[in-house]
């Protein structure tokens, strides 16, 4: 007798109730995962009962299902002859043929992002390129930081510059960091494992996403090792708050017990943002496996009362009520940070409820369309609550492409910045790929410092940039008729 799964018994399974996918001619039970799937629920129960090789291949890093799904819900090989297995689809672009660009040829960020784009499979890129909506934020991200400009001072002796930081309470021997981004393990095999080798080598800090393709332990464990007796150089958690309150205390837990020296709480993120560049790219990439159902049913909310809304794979509920709890778990592991605040009502709110460390962040542009900057964000608060810069630390990202642009934000109060794309775009090209960006980025940070005669970040402060074009753009009011004490009784 064969131990084949037939095709029409794995069709039966398509509900909440029981949920099966094939995927690379193997039947996988995922009515226990469904909430727990990062890409939603909705898209399994998509594709509940049918092959999904061809949208998994797309979407995941090898090896993603063994490290996920528990082995008990691995079912077995299914008959090849019963069932239908769209054959693997194409979508084809120009730069397919266009030849490739060497590190040695990248002078900055952007080549390095050129370079990558003519690297990586289309299904990544699109991942990694893609903004929501009009692009409004990212071009918000983009265009503020040139409305700023530096007053460079002369005659003072800069032969040696000081780049270090201490950051999050952790030595580092730059003002940035790498920020959290999910799925490094689509553009190489050992995927976040080059963010934590360059950051340690290199003595910066790294901040590895909820989503990471290796596991944490293993990316703490690589760290270690690498770093030795070094103090510079530290990786701090970040921390995306699931539907369930169990798996969010879960991933604390293994923040915790591998020595994550800070929690970085997303808060940008009750929906995932629409992508249009990624979402496209998956319909296509549907029309060409011959299953169009996808394009109409893909983004369906829930049935359910109780279900995620569109979009909901992270909870929807997170509010200030929840910080307790979750704090509760952290314990004394180190700074807790709100990353993904986007105005200074929202920063003054987070000092209130007494958040160590703000991080400002539009998400890359990637969430809420037309968000402001979040160096646009800074001037806000330096405006409307200039306290808040005693009070907590601040941290920064979005579109930081230029040592300028970290000069920019340490003059205006930042602790440092953080940068997302780049060192994904790196990860393409491995350990050197990553180690190239650290390397340019830190190379501009110390010839601009001794262009403006600064011979120690430290020394930078508000009389080395002109923000008035950015100033300009502020509101001029943010109480709009209520009181203060209002505002905050009101939870804003
Ligand atoms: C069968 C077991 C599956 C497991 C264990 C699994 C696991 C995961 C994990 C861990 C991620 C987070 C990113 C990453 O680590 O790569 C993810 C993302 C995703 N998965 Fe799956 N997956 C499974 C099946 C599927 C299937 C069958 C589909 C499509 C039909 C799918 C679609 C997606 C999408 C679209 C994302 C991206 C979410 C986003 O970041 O926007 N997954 N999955
Ligand atoms: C591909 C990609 C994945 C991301 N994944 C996460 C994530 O898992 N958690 C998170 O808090 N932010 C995530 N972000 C946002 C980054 O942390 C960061 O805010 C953003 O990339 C900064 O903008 P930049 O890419 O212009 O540097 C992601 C960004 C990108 C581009």
């Amino acid at each position: 007798m064969s131990d084949l799964i037939h095709g029409l018994e794995a069709a039966k399974h398509r509900s909440r109730e029981s949920c099966w996918v094939i995927v690379q001619g193997k039947v996988y039970d995922v009515t226990q995962y469904l909430d727990k799937h990062p890409g939603g629920s909705t898209i399994l129960l998509q594709y509940g009962g049918k092959d999904a090789t061809s949208i998994y291949e797309a979407n995941h890093s090898e090896g993603t299902i063994e490290k996920h799904l528990p082995k008990e819900k691995h079912l077995g090989p299914v008959d090849p002859a019963t069932v239908s297995t769209p054959k693997n689809p194409q979508v084809t672009r120009d730069l397919d043929k266009t030849p490739r660009i060497p590190l040695s040829h990248c002078m900055n960020l952007d080549d390095i992002e050129k370079a990558a784009e003519r690297l990586v499979k289309h299904s990544a890129w699109v991942y990694f390129h893609s903004a929501a909506d009009s692009l409004g934020a990212l071009a918000n991200n983009r265009d503020d930081w040139k409305k700023i400009t530096l007053r460079p001072r002369i005659m003072r002796n800069v032969k040696r510059v000081n780049m270090q930081r201490t950051m999050f309470g952790q030595k580092s021997r730059l003002p940035f960091f790498i920020a959290p981004a999910a799925r490094a393990g689509l553009v190489h095999e050992d995927g976040e494992l080059c963010l934590a080798r360059g950051a340690a080598r290199a003595g910066i800090h790294y901040c590895p996403s909820t989503h990471s393709t290796i596991p944490h332990a293993d990316l703490a464990k690589c760290a270690a090792e690498i770093r030795g007796s070094s103090e510079y150089g530290a990786q701090f958690f970040q921390l995306y708050v699931a539907h369930e309150k169990s798996l969010t205390l879960e991933r604390i837990a293994t923040a915790r017990n591998n020595g994550y020296k800070a929690l970085v709480i997303t808060v940008d993120s009750p929906v995932v943002g629409k992508r249009e560049e990624d979402e496209r790219y998956r319909a296509e990439l549907a029309t060409a496996s011959g299953d169009d159902s996808v394009l109409t049913e893909w983004y369906r909310p829930s049935t359910s009362e109780d279900g995620p809304p569109l979009r909901g794979h992270h909870s929807s509920e997170l509010n200030w009520d929840d910080l307790p709890w979750i704090r509760e778990a952290w314990g004394d592991a180190g700074p807790i940070a709100l990353k993904g605040i986007q105005t200074a009502e929202d920063a003054a709110l987070a000092v209130e409820y007494g958040i160590d460390v703000i991080y400002l962040s539009n998400h890359g542009g990637r969430q809420c369309d037309d968000a402001p900057s979040a160096i646009r964000t800074l001037l806000e608060i330096r405006k409307f609550y200039p306290n808040i810069l005693g009070k907590a630390e601040i941290y920064l990202d979005g579109w930081v492409r230029r040592g300028a642009d970290i000069i920019k934000a340490l003059c205006l109060g930042a602790n440092g910045v953080a940068l997302g794309r780049p060192f994904m775009y790196g990860v393409s090209m491995g350990n050197e790929g990553v180690m190239k960006v650290i390397q340019l980025l830190s190379e501009e940070i110390e010839t601009t410092l001794r262009c403006m005669g600064v011979a120690s970040i430290d020394q930078l402060n508000p009389s080395y940039v002109n923000t008035k074009r950015l100033e300009l753009e502020l509101p001029d009011d943010l109480r709009f008729g209520a009181s203060w004490a209002d505002m905050i009784r009101s939870k804003l």
